[in-house]
């Protein structure tokens, strides 16, 4: 019995499909983060499994059983299912301590253990009116754990918080899942929160799960480019103009466009194919090259300085992929 089962998921709103058939399980303890560009349809998901959502088809197990969607129950939801929604709400003007005491039935111990995960245990005293975003966020994420569910949802928890609360909630979500044992799904736009943080990627086009797999998987096989455009910058070399990048025999990548992230293309003395560069662009750690090989225009990273516009260069690539 896997932990989480979601089956041949459909829901339809007013007329319009939000979901396409969507199916993946989850053991345990792994962590997975969605992806998609907006309105592709992961907060929906995240509903759906919480049962806020109904679906039109499939279902949702969790832990062996049905979650049932909100038009079977009156207030819908899960106990062991918690969702933190992009808009999560805090009573006005009660101080914070009085906002947990409502939700909590938990022991002194365990509280104390929950507040301090949540790093929160020195705003006992505020007012919810003099928190700042990430504070306010924190504390609702504390309220929700205090009926310690075993899957917590989080809706683009970093959207909106300047690097200082990001940073602290990256720990807080880090502690929640390794000191608390709860699992979470992680709904990120910004790749830096999903690669180095998740056990499992699904990528979510137009309602549909396109793409599954390991972090390393998503980032060097995307299955096409929306997936390669969402974890980075990459190449894209049209099948027509490809041909100074294909080895002569290769008749595997025909009719095929070529995909390469810029840190795979690399500058070499000799034997590389030859370009010119356009312009050279500095970001502090690196610099990104516009290099024109034939018709194509390539972005190059490279560590190396003191490239200027019509340098001639040679590139090879490695790690390409083809779509
Ligand atoms: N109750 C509803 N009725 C009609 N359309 C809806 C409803 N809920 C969501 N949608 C539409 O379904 C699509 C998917 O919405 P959803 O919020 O799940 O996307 P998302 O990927 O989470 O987007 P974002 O990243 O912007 O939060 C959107 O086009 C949205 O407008």
């Amino acid at each position: 019995m896997a932990f989480l089962d979601v089956s041949g998921i459909n829901v339809v709103e007013e007329g319009i499909v939000i979901l396409k058939d969507i199916n993946f399980s989850m053991e345990e303890h792994r962590k997975i983060a969605l992806s998609g560009e907006t309105g592709s349809g992961k907060s929906t998901l995240l509903q759906t499994i919480a049962g806020l959502v109904q679906p039109s088809a499939g279902q949702v197990m969790f832990e062996g059983e049905r979650v049932i969607g909100p038009h079977d129950k009156l207030v819908p939801g899960h106990p062991g299912i918690a969702y933190l929604s992009q808009q999560f709400e805090l009573p006005q003007f009660l101080r914070v301590e009085q906002v947990l005491s409502y939700a909590n039935s938990l022991s002194a111990e365990e509280a104390r253990t929950l507040y301090e995960v949540c790093r929160i245990s020195h705003l006992a005293k505020r007012r919810t009116n003099q928190l700042s975003g990430g504070e306010r966020q924190r504390i609702a994420l504390a309220r929700l754990l205090s009926s310690w569910p075993s899957l917590l949802l989080l809706d683009e928890p970093y959207s909106n918080l300047d690097m200082g609360h990001k940073r602290i909630l990256k720990s807080v979500i880090h502690d929640i899942s390794d000191e608390l044992g709860i699992t979470c799904i992680l709904i990120s736009h910004d790749p830096h929160d999903t690669l180095s943080w998740a056990d499992e990627i699904l990528v979510i086009q137009d309602g549909k799960l396109i793409q599954q797999g390991n972090p390393q998987q998503i980032y060097k096989q995307p299955v096409n480019e929306y997936t390669a455009s969402l974890f980075g910058k990459y190449n894209a070399i049209p099948a027509d103009k490809s041909k100074a990048f294909i080895k002569p025999g290769d008749n595997k990548t025909k009719g095929k466009d070529l995909l390469v992230r810029p840190e795979n293309t690399t500058l070499v003395a000799s034997g590389g194919v030859p370009g010119v560069v356009m312009a050279a662009h500095y970001f502090g750690s690196h610099y990104e090259l516009d290099v024109q090989v034939e018709d194509v225009t390539l972005l190059v990273k490279t560590g190396k300085d003191g490239f200027k516009a019509g340098d001639a260069v040679q590139v090879k690539l490695s790690d390409v992929w083809w779509v």
